[in-house]
């Protein structure tokens, strides 16, 4: 018999919440016994996947935010097994851009045991520390150096709890204020190293960074690239056409604009758009890095890179693969 394990983040869902509907649901789908398995402040779910494949689970459901998920789909890499998601945080990053259901308990429950298996693309980041440390962290939405990780770096996390998103606009405006730039040389796939001065250098898998604002027009989930946007908006309108350009063209006019308008669009100065499977970047000083929403504090270098389909999704019944299906 099957048996799915749960990793679940305390603070954010109670586990006999779950308990009751996961129990009925097995039950009548014929699975065994469910291991559970909390997370901690300091172990928020990596481990935790890792001994549920260990434990020979047949698929992990993720309970949380986008830090436990990306945690979880870390600890999932390389096995076969896939994740499935009870999304529970603030943004709900990779839930939302696969359209799987929020909020939905029962939903979450069945599409666990008897959604079929999407394979998605998984991102992994190798960088080093300015102290020369170097580590291997994975990544399913988006990882950001700049004004973006100085926002997820220095929001209020008690803020955030009583405001939810509006606690990222407190931090994105003392941010702003900095106007600080990176100095930066990077180097896309086979390209020559090149320089630049940016605030702010997005990979992402997925382009859709919640309220259904379309960062990232042609990102999708499974194409085996990665997509880089570099913010570079100058003068007093920069920023102003920046907005623009992300909130109304790519999210309100992509559907009716036609192609070769956004052709001609995508390398304005305020943002640069690129697809490849690897990027690596050196910083002239040591900057904060964000994955999916999380700070990780300062690095010195680091390479992004592509697993193309490295980590199974359970969808919801009825989900076959196709175009429309793209997110
Ligand atoms: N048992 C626990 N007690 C306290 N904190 C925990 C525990 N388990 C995990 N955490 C912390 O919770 C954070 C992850 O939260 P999670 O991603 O689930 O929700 P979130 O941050 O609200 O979501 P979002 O990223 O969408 O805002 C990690 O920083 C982790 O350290």
């Amino acid at each position: 018999m099957p048996n799915a394990a749960v990793v679940y983040n305390p603070t954010k869902l109670k586990r006999d919440a779950l308990d009751e509907v996961l129990e009925l649901a097995r039950k009548k789908a014929g699975w065994s016994e469910t291991r559970w398995y909390e997370t901690e402040k300091g172990s928020p779910g990596t481990e935790q996947a890792r001994q549920a494949v260990e434990d020979g689970c047949d698929v992990v459901i993720a309970v949380g935010g986008d830090g436990t998920v990306r945690a979880v789909a870390e600890g999932l890499a390389g096995s076969d097994v896939p994740l499935a998601l009870v999304p529970r945080g603030t943004g709900n990053l990779l839930a939302k851009n696969l359209k799987l259901p929020i909020y939905d308990l029962p939903a979450a429950v069945q599409i666990a045991l008897e959604g079929p298996n999407r394979d998605i693309d998984l991102g992994f980041v190798d960088w080093k520390r300015p102290e020369g440390e170097e580590e291997r962290k994975a990544f399913v939405v988006i990882a950001g150096m700049g004004l973006d990780a100085q926002i997820m770096s220095s929001t209020d996390e008690e803020l955030k709890k009583k405001v939810g998103v509006l606690a990222y606009v407190k931090a994105g405006m003392t941010a702003l204020l900095k106007d600080r730039r990176m100095l930066i040389q990077y180097r896309v796939d086979d390209d020559s190293p090149k320089q630049a001065k940016v605030h702010t250098i997005l990979v992402g898998n997925v382009g859709t960074i919640g309220h259904n604002v379309t960062l990232m027009p042609d990102a999708s989930v499974d194409d085996g690239q990665l997509d880089i946007v570099a913010a570079q908006p100058s003068g007093p309108f920069g920023w102003f056409r920046l907005a623009w350009r992300v909130l109304v063209d790519n999210t309100l006019l992509r559907k009716v604009k036609p192609r070769k308008w956004r052709d001609r669009d995508d390398n304005a100065k305020e943002l640069s758009y690129r697809q490849a499977k690897e990027v690596t970047l050196v910083l002239r000083e040591p900057e904060e890095i964000q994955l999916d929403g999380d700070p990780f504090g300062k690095i010195r270098a680091v390479r992004v890179s592509v697993e193309p389909n490295g980590l199974g999704v359970k969808m919801p019944m009825g989900w076959a693969p196709g175009p429309k299906h793209a997110a």
